[in-house]
């Protein structure tokens, strides 16, 4: 449904994307994630025929959105980072509107107004004048606009933004329904955001498209699947070499615990891609006569692929990770997360990229 190849937007002669390729099938949602500056707004203008590339091509339903800009835009529905809407116009009013600007006809408007309140649970403030509206139903009608001319394709640039939980809730599960009819692209700079709501992730960092794939698959991928979090007793280097000589260990690394009893430590080993090591380590600890105290099967997290991707000078040696510079907060530093631990009542927020060129 979306065919994106090569394609480079440059700014006088600072390049904001470049070579940027990825499609979506139809019914999909792809979530194209990437930290502020990185180029997602750009590639969203781009495809929905506001903004002229440099270079590449990109097709909706088939038409190059530049060449056939026109029968790209009716199969589009765009919601910018900060909704079009006029604040003294009722909600009803505005999306008549909209949808006479979109080509709707005369007799089809009715109908496909309800439509659109009614997916976006906006029936009850049809009446209402927009500047009236919260921020969440004023989003809601950003939405209601996007499809008002029931377009195939859905582009969604950081819809959540500036929303409280609750509404953040009920936008995206809006989102979820209407990946139903249609395909759907949602910009965001929000780990949860795309595990919770997306088929597939484009991570988009400093302008390039650095991967591609399903949430599970990226974590499989790139950072090894799942792993152990052991507390044990001995020689950290000792030991570290006897983990590492167990097959189906891709790695192991010391962690830095606070208030640790003396002489324990606590090591995180992470496993090749389908392998289950665990069985292999405990052995391999108790015949060289290390003392385990606890041992825990810890899962790979998006945080950590975001890391993988996009920190700047990856360690030749992956033992060497603790000199890697991020601004992921503290709690989502670790290569891998424990199943155990609850998730953050907050949804983490990909740092700003340090070279924001903003
Ligand atoms: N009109 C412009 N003129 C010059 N540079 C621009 C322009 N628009 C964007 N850029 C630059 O292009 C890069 C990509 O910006 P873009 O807005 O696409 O990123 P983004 O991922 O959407 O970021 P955010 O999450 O902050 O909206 C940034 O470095 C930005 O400063």
């Amino acid at each position: 449904m979306i065919e994106v190849e090569h394609l480079s937007k440059i700014y006088g002669s600072t390049p904001a994307i470049e070579d940027v390729t990825f499609s979506v099938a139809p019914g999909e949602i792809l979530g194209f994630l990437g930290p502020n500056g990185a180029g997602k707004t750009t590639t969203m203008r781009i495809l929905s025929g506001y903004l002229p590339a440099s270079q590449g091509t990109a097709k909706v339903a088939g038409f190059e959105v530049h060449e056939h800009s026109m029968q790209v835009r009716q199969r589009i529905g765009y919601l910018p980072e900060t909704p079009p809407l006029y604040p003294e116009m009722t909600v009803e009013g505005f999306l008549n509107f909209v949808a006479q600007i979109k080509g709707v006809s005369a007799g089809d408007r009715a109908s496909r107004i309800t439509l659109a309140l009614q997916k976006c649970n906006l029936l009850e403030k049809r009446k209402t004048l927009i500047r009236k509206l919260s921020k969440g139903f004023r989003q809601r009608v950003g939405i209601a606009q996007a499809i008002v001319h029931d377009p195939p394709v859905i582009i969604l640039d950081e819809p959540t933004v500036g929303l409280d939980p609750r509404q953040i809730i009920d936008v995206r599960n809006l989102i979820k329904q209407l990946a139903n009819d249609h395909t759907v692209i949602l910009s965001t700079h929000i780990l949860p955001e795309v595990s919770m709501t997306c088929d597939r992730i484009a991570i988009i960092n400093r302008g390039r498209v650095v991967a591609t794939n399903t949430p599970e698959s990226l974590m499989e991928q790139l950072v090894g699947g799942s792993g152990y979090e052991l507390e044990i007793a001995g020689n950290s280097l000792a030991i570290q070499q006897c983990l590492k000589r167990v097959k189906g260990v891709k790695y192991v690394e010391e962690m830095r615990i606070e208030n640790m009893p003396e002489h324990r430590i606590k090591v995180r080993v992470v496993a090749e891609s389908n392998t289950e090591p665990g069985h292999a380590i405990a052995v391999a600890l108790v015949q060289n006569g290390v003392k385990l105290y606890e041992m825990r099967r810890v899962q790979a997290s998006l945080e950590d692929v975001f890391l993988e991707l996009t920190t700047e000078e990856k360690p030749v040696d992956p033992t060497e990770s603790e000199t890697v510079e991020t601004e992921i907060p503290a709690s989502a530093s670790a290569n891998v997360n424990s199943e155990e631990t609850a998730p953050s009542s907050t949804p983490s927020q990909i740092p700003e990229s340090t070279e924001d060129a903003e």
